[in-house]
């Protein structure tokens, strides 16, 4: 109930067509109820062969009434299913929004399928929310209510019948339903949620199953998968069919009882017999308003559901919200001190007590084995992931304090994998929509990729782009992004020798007074840096200047040896 209380809020923006709606539905309920009375009572009056006029009269009023109900259930439908659709709006608009402002981390801890399902589908089911949970018991509880009021003139014996009807067909039978509805195992949306995942994951990795030959099995798995969901669908609606026939069921109980009830007040002089057709057709009647509350518990299910799945999703980070100093403009410092980081859900901590110092505009390499915790110091810097213990400081603010879209927008980055959408050349650079074709093509020189042009395609992940020119088109996108602090991983790994020292060159160009961080495999060009630091599992073993540890004949020291000795091979 919780999560489907900040729904409701989001909900409620929609106040007037919700407030229209449950009026125009009362009016439709009403009228429809009247209608049913004016018959009764016009079929007995007949009988009585009653003035022409009277009868006249009387059609009259049950036209005027088959008016209003038509009308009102028009004015009903209209602005029910515009609030619905306004907040289905509202509901993707609230939650794309909270998204946006998401670490990346935490939506990587999602499967791209169960996000999609999520997103997409669970909001959908909230559709339901208004139409199905909220409204049907309003309109059933107050058509109810009123008619109940007009019966009490004629007796309150039928009152009393139903009253008994309206609560075991409004209330007690959807309850016992909604007890077994929680009962039921998995549920729609679960499933859906795996069905996505199973189809997005084939999609992804068609090429690698086929090569691999796995396609097959995979398949097995996407058809138990989609399986599993139909079966749940089915599950779902027979238990709504079998509570729709049950509340019915109990209705034309409710409705014989009535009669019976009315045949015996008739017969015993205590209801004029004129009435009693009338009482039997707004019985009948007002049992339409109770049989939507079957289907109410599996809605309910549903939405509460779908909104705790999405309140997974975008769960808020408490730290980055209290969070209000902004980082100073120019290059920026970093310090870490006895900083522990182990990812979520592991034992192992991957950052082990690293305390470190880097100036602003200095410039510092990362270096050490595979592994060794390089990757992840670059993403504790990004903020895309909370460090467990020890401080760590930009510019002498506390990270907690710091936005991570703050930080974001004052780095320039480049990551071991880049990606690339489809669109063009230009697309891609992803801040250059202010730029001209002509200074777009100046900087594909610069990056040598003057073989594009500005509006060349790029297929989606870059499938028609190299790995060396994947890398230098997001040294190009790294240039033309705002910022001072430049933190790069193995941003060079696919180019030829020649190439990577070109591309140093042009960085050392464009990031002068910058603080750069460069996390690489390769020593050679390292003696220009002011620093460099050796990690292992998870720890700095040597800091300090190239030649300072050259001189220390250390980890470094071998390293550079064993570089050598290889290229000399
Ligand atoms: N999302 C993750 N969840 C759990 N463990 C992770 C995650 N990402 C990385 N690791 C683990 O953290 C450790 C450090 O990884 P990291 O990518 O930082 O190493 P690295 O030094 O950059 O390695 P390489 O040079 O191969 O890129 C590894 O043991 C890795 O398995």
């Amino acid at each position: 109930m919780k999560e489907l209380t900040r729904i409701i809020s989001v909900l409620l923006k929609e106040k007037r067509d919700v407030v229209l709606s449950v009026l125009f539905g009362y009016l439709a309920g009403i009228a429809a109820v009247s209608l049913f009375a004016a018959n009764g009572f016009l079929i007995s009056q007949a009988a009585l062969e009653p003035p022409l006029y009277v009868l006249i009269g009387m059609v009259a009023v049950v036209k005027i009434g088959s008016i209003i109900r038509a009308t009102s259930r028009y004015g009903e439908r209209l602005f029910s299913h515009r609030a619905t659709f306004t907040m289905l709006s509202d509901l993707r608009v609230y939650f794309y929004e909270r998204i946006e402002k998401m670490a990346p981390s935490k939506i990587q801890q999602f499967r791209s399928g169960d996000l999609l399902a999520r997103i997409v589908g669970d909001v959908e089911s909230l559709q339901n929310f208004f139409l199905r949970v909220v409204y049907p018991p309003i309109l059933m509880v107050t058509v109810f209510l009123t008619t109940l009021l007009f019966l009490s003139f004629y007796s309150i014996e039928v009152v009393i019948l139903l009253t008994v009807g309206l609560i075991v067909t409004g209330f007690v039978i959807p309850a016992w339903f909604a007890k077994k509805q929680r009962a039921l195992s998995g549920g729609i949306r679960e499933e859906r949620a795996k069905f996505s995942t199973e189809v997005t994951e084939w999609f992804q990795g068609f090429r690698e199953l086929k090569i691999h030959q796995q396609l097959e099995k995979k398949e097995e798995q996407l058809i138990a998968a989609s399986d599993a969901y139909v079966e749940e669908h089915r599950k779902s609606e027979s238990e709504v069919n079998k509570n729709h026939s049950i509340n019915l069921g109990a209705s034309f109980v409710i409705l014989w009882s009535v009669l019976a009830v009315g045949g015996y007040l008739v017969a015993s002089n205590q209801l004029d017999g004129i009435f009693l057709a009338m009482i039997v057709m707004i019985s009948l009647n007002v049992f339409e308003h109770s049989t939507p509350m079957a289907a109410f518990p599996v809605y309910y299910e549903e939405s509460e559901r779908a909104a705790s799945r999405l309140q997974d999703v975008v769960s808020e980070d408490k730290s980055d919200k209290e969070n209000t100093v902004d980082l100073p403009k120019g290059p920026l410092s970093i310090t870490l001190d006895h900083v522990h980081f182990r990812f979520p859900g592991e034992l192992r901590e991957t950052i082990r007590g690293v305390s470190l110092d880097i100036k602003a505009g200095s410039k510092v390499a990362i270096v050490g084995a595979s592994g060794s915790g390089k990757s992840t110091l670059l993403k504790l810097l990004l903020k895309m992931y909370q460090i467990n213990e020890g401080s760590f400081r930009i510019s002498g603010v506390p990270i907690e304090n710091i936005q991570a879209e703050n930080i974001w927008a004052s780095t320039k980055v480049i990551l071991q994998e880049n990606q690339f959408f489809s669109g063009t050349i230009k697309d891609n650079l992803l801040a250059a929509e202010e730029m001209h074709d002509e200074e777009v093509a100046f900087l594909l020189e610069k990056v040598e990729l003057s073989h594009f042009s500005p509006t060349d395609p790029v297929l989606e992940k870059g499938e028609n782009l190299s790995g060396g020119e994947k890398q230098r088109l997001a040294m190009a996108r790294a240039l033309v992004k705002s910022g001072n602090l430049w933190l790069l991983d193995e941003p060079t790994s696919s180019l030829d020798g020649w190439t990577e020292q070109r591309m140093y060159r042009l960085l050392e160009e464009h990031a002068k007074s910058d603080t750069v961080i460069l996390v690489s495999h390769r020593l050679t060009g390292l003696e220009k840096m002011d620093q460099i630091i050796v990690m292992d599992h998870g720890k700095i073993i040597e800091n300090g200047s190239f030649e300072e540890l050259m001189v220390a004949n250390g980890y470094f020291y071998e390293l550079k040896e064993l570089e050598k000795n290889i290229v000399e091979l």
